[in-house]
């Protein structure tokens, strides 16, 4: 498949949200467009993280809009997003760490699984064929994703930049029409990161999903994306393509005083 670029499918609308006297983001306004990569950066507190708990509900602004598929919220509530095909990653990796890969994946197939929890027990014949429908998905990311050789490992054991491809796995497993990737790449050596970039790209291309990314290695963001918005102290500083962005004055000023 080769990806278009199509209409707006995520419109946020002048979102602030506070914590008590901190103001996380101030008047921000941007869109999505289907199956674009579109990043979020900016300086360490600018917002990023908050922006991406505002889209998949877990934090609830106190002013603005969300427009998601022609559908406008005042907030979005988590299992709203989980439904209508939002997931995302975290900054820090949030897997079951003594479970197995293959046992993590399968708990990102959760917000799908229709059967009732007694009919899983019992192994009832609706539970019985949805599971294996279940595993045929999770078996076909194991393979997108090239970690068939730790399937059955418990995700403790393994290497930092697999653990985060794991993470990428169970998004992936909800079969998500938007993915939220929170930092991907951090932490990872170069090599970790080329693997973490070329499934970014494929997962964009091949399954056709959209991507709203945060990231702090310039290289990667200017690289792969197609919009970049920048965020500093909360509020919005440059918003465009990565040639635009990359010579707006504003955006050099707060990175250079950041110290980046
Ligand atoms: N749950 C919370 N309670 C109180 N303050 C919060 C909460 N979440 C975020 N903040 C504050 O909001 C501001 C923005 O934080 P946020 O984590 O969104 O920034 P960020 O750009 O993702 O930073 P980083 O790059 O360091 O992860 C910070 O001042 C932060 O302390």
């Amino acid at each position: 498949m080769s990806r278009t670029i199509g209409d707006v499918i995520l419109d946020l609308q002048n979102i602030s949200l506070r914590f008590g006297g901190v103001k996380a983001l101030t008047d921000i306004s941007f869109d999505v467009r289907e199956h674009e990569i579109r990043a979020i950066i900016g300086p360490n507190g600018a917002g990023k993280s908050s922006m991406l708990n505002v889209i998949n509900g877990v934090y609830h602004p106190q002013e603005g809009t969300i427009i998601f598929r022609g559908e406008e919220r005042k907030k979005m509530e988590p299992h709203q997003a989980a439904t209508q095909g939002i997931a995302r990653t975290f900054q820090n990796i949030a897997l079951f760490k003594g479970m197995s890969v293959l046992d993590n994946l399968m708990t990102g197939r959760l917000t799908l699984m229709k059967s009732h929890f007694f009919e899983h027990a019992l192994w009832l014949g609706r539970a019985k064929k949805e599971e294996l429908e279940h595993r045929k998905k999770v078996e076909e990311v194991i393979d997108f994703l090239e970690i068939q050789h730790i399937r059955k490992t418990p995700v403790s054991r393994l290497p930092y930049g697999l653990q985060k491809r794991v993470e990428l796995g169970r998004a992936l497993a909800a079969q998500p029409s938007m993915l939220l990737l929170d930092e991907p790449m951090a932490g990872m050596n170069v090599e970790e990161k080329q693997d973490m970039c070329r499934f970014i790209l494929d997962v964009n291309d091949q399954m056709g999903t959209t991507i709203v990314l945060i990231e702090h290695d310039m290289g990667v963001v200017m690289d792969i994306s197609d919009r970049v918005v920048v965020l500093d102290y909360g509020k919005k500083i440059g918003d465009g393509v990565p040639e635009d962005v990359k010579n707006n004055p504003e955006v050099i000023k707060a990175y250079l005083g950041a110290g980046h």
